[in-house]
């Protein structure tokens, strides 16, 4: 939320997207059932399907699992009925997929009562159990593989259109889809490029899920006979044969029983493992460098702290883009304990990337280089607890609304960095809340903590953010144009606030703006960076008295005193 920080290490390797670990496992796990469905029927087949008098035979070196009634190897037959029940899986899934988003999606391009019709009758469908569904639709196709493959295909189609219909609805109504559809661009094609893959990859999960129940779901109608049918055989074919005798040999049900087993194990741990690698959470975790640049010594002799006791000291800060090209150009400066540092630069001159790189955030295929870097008494060119970093370096972003998650109260979400990382009780955590919230002059601070974030102003929103990063007592906040989508004449006033609260716990602040003249009104010193270069570092004394020496300087300034004056 408001304040994080994410790892930061300094490595040499190069950035490479790893996989998952669960993932790999079903990925490696499938490939396994997939290789033995294409070699199977050719190496095993004749032993599965032969009929021999070898009837009814103990498990043996010669047959791993014995033989059934017809003499036929149960250990082949498990082997080659992999392929019938991939294919027939498959292809069953797919049905319900291809139709269900293909429905689901192409309703939100049809008119509001087609679109309310659809979604009706699908929910009665949905309701009805898709098992139950499929039996029906069994039961009037006849029995069969390829009747039973469509009877579950069609039965699963209802979870998938109430699932993408879900799924497309907050995406259809985003400026550039309406844009899209008010130029005249075709639905199926507004759907195809802007919609699905949007959805793609939670989508991908809930496909891996489906695979395992609709194995399970054609294995049942194969095991009370409206499925595969004699001589073909399947997974749920082979349960069904084994039944019979299942007290006297127990060993025909182990092949089949094992396959499923292992077919639907790998179905969901892909499905886990695409959900583990698309929750940033959990994708963290798995990788090397963490979800940032690089962010590593420059290999100049390393440089102290110039005051020890100083919240940031940076020397010959740089930044390059993957391209190689220089977007920070060596910065230096210092922050003295409670001093407010405005960096002030035109849009691109590199303030962001510079604030971003002192919390540990280098944005990924940048790679930030420095010959000292220390925050917070950190060093960031070492590898850095990240709790202790999000606890001692707070940021505050633009845009409040979209910062917060609607569907939980503020008091859950604002205390949320506080309980995670300084292990402050609930109580705790929301006393101290409220105690910044008042602070900030918010009205009724209590009951805000038990409001939606819809129910608050843009202008309270940011103070509620800004009261939960100065929770954690951090040492640094960092406020990226953090008022710049706040009213002009609000603006100022939240940000006083900002400094005497941030002041009254010893926090620095770096403020960083396009706007000089709010930054004059704010900050102790200030750092006006041009072209990813630092030309030059004022106090608020010389910047008010108008004693600047660069000529970008006097532009800026010149620009804000105009913006004044039509005010
Ligand atoms: N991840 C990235 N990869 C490549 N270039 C980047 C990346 N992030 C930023 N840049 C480029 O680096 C330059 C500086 O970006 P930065 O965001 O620091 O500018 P800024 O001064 O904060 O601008 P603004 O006020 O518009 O946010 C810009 O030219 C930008 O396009």
């Amino acid at each position: 939320m408001s304040s994080l920080a994410l790892p930061v290490e300094a490595s040499d390797g190069p950035r490479r997207r790893r996989l998952h670990p669960i993932l790999v496992t079903g990925i490696l796990l499938m490939a396994l059932l997939t290789a033995l469905a294409v070699l199977a029927p050719p190496l095993f087949g004749h032993a599965a399907t032969t009929l021999t008098s070898d009837s009814r035979l103990a498990p043996s070196a010669q047959h791993l699992l014995g033989t059934d009634e017809f003499g036929r190897d149960l250990f082949a037959r498990a082997l080659v009925a992999t392929r019938l029940t991939l294919v027939l899986t498959a292809t069953a899934t797919a049905l319900s997929v291809v139709i269900g988003v293909s429905v689901g999606t192409t309703i939100w391009m049809a008119p509001e009562r087609v679109r309310r019709a659809v979604l009706g009758v699908n929910a009665v469908a949905v309701a009805f159990p898709s098992l139950v569904l499929a039996l029906v639709i069994a039961a009037v196709l006849g029995a069969g593989a390829w009747p039973a493959t469509l009877a579950i295909g069609i039965a699963g189609c209802p979870a998938f259109v109430r699932l993408s219909a879900n799924m497309a609805a907050p995406i259809v109504t985003r400026d550039y889809v309406s844009t899209a559809r008010r130029l005249g661009v075709p639905g199926p094609l507004v759907i195809l490029r802007h919609v699905l893959p949007n959805m793609a990859e939670p989508m991908l999960v809930l496909v891996a899920s489906c695979f395992a129940v609709t194995m399970m779901e054609l294995s049942g109608l194969s095991f009370v006979g409206l499925g595969v049918q004699e001589p073909d055989f399947d997974f749920g074919k082979l349960l069904s044969d084994g039944l019979v005798s299942i007290y006297t040999q127990p060993s025909q049900v182990v092949g089949p029983s094992v396959m499923l087993v292992l077919t639907g194990l790998a179905a969901m741990l892909i499905g886990d493992g695409l959900a583990a690698s698309s929750n940033p959470r959990t994708r963290s975790r798995t990788r090397s460098s963490g979800p940032t640049g690089r962010l590593r010594p420059s290999g100049r002799p390393a440089v102290p702290p110039a005051d020890p006791e100083a919240t940031v000291s940076v020397r010959g800060l740089r930044v390059h883009s993957a391209a190689g090209v220089e977007l920070v150009k060596g910065v230096s400066f210092d922050v003295a304990p409670g001093e407010v540092l405005g960096i002030v630069g035109e849009s691109g001159s590199g303030k962001s990337l510079t604030a971003m790189s002192l919390a540990g955030l280098v944005p990924e295929s940048t790679d930030a280089t420095a010959d000292a870097l220390w925050v917070a008494g950190h060093d960031l060119l070492a590898p850095v607890p990240p709790a202790a970093l999000a606890r001692d370096v707070a940021l505050v972003y633009q845009d409040p609304v979209s910062s917060f998650n609607p569907a939980l109260r503020l008091g859950t979400q604002l205390t949320e960095v506080a309980r995670t990382h300084l292990g402050m009780s609930r109580g705790a955590a929301r006393r101290a809340l409220v105690d910044r919230l008042r602070r900030l002059k918010i009205t009724e601070p209590e009951r805000r903590t038990h409001q939606h974030p819809h129910e608050l102003s843009g202008g309270m929103l940011q103070r509620a953010m800004i009261a939960s990063s100065l929770l954690t007592e951090a040492r640094l906040l960092i406020a990226d144009e953090a008022t710049s989508a706040l009213d002009v004449t609000v603006q100022v006033e939240v940000l006083r606030r900002v400094v005497a609260v941030s002041r009254s716990v010893g926090a620095s602040v770096l403020f960083i703006s396009h706007d000089l003249g709010v930054v004059r009104a704010m900050c102790d010193r200030v750092l006006v960076l041009y072209r990813g270069e630092a030309v030059e570092e004022l106090s608020a004394d010389a910047l008010e008295q108008g004693r600047v020496s660069h000529r970008y300087t006097r532009r800026l300034l010149e620009a804000a005193e105009y913006v004044e004056a039509i005010r």
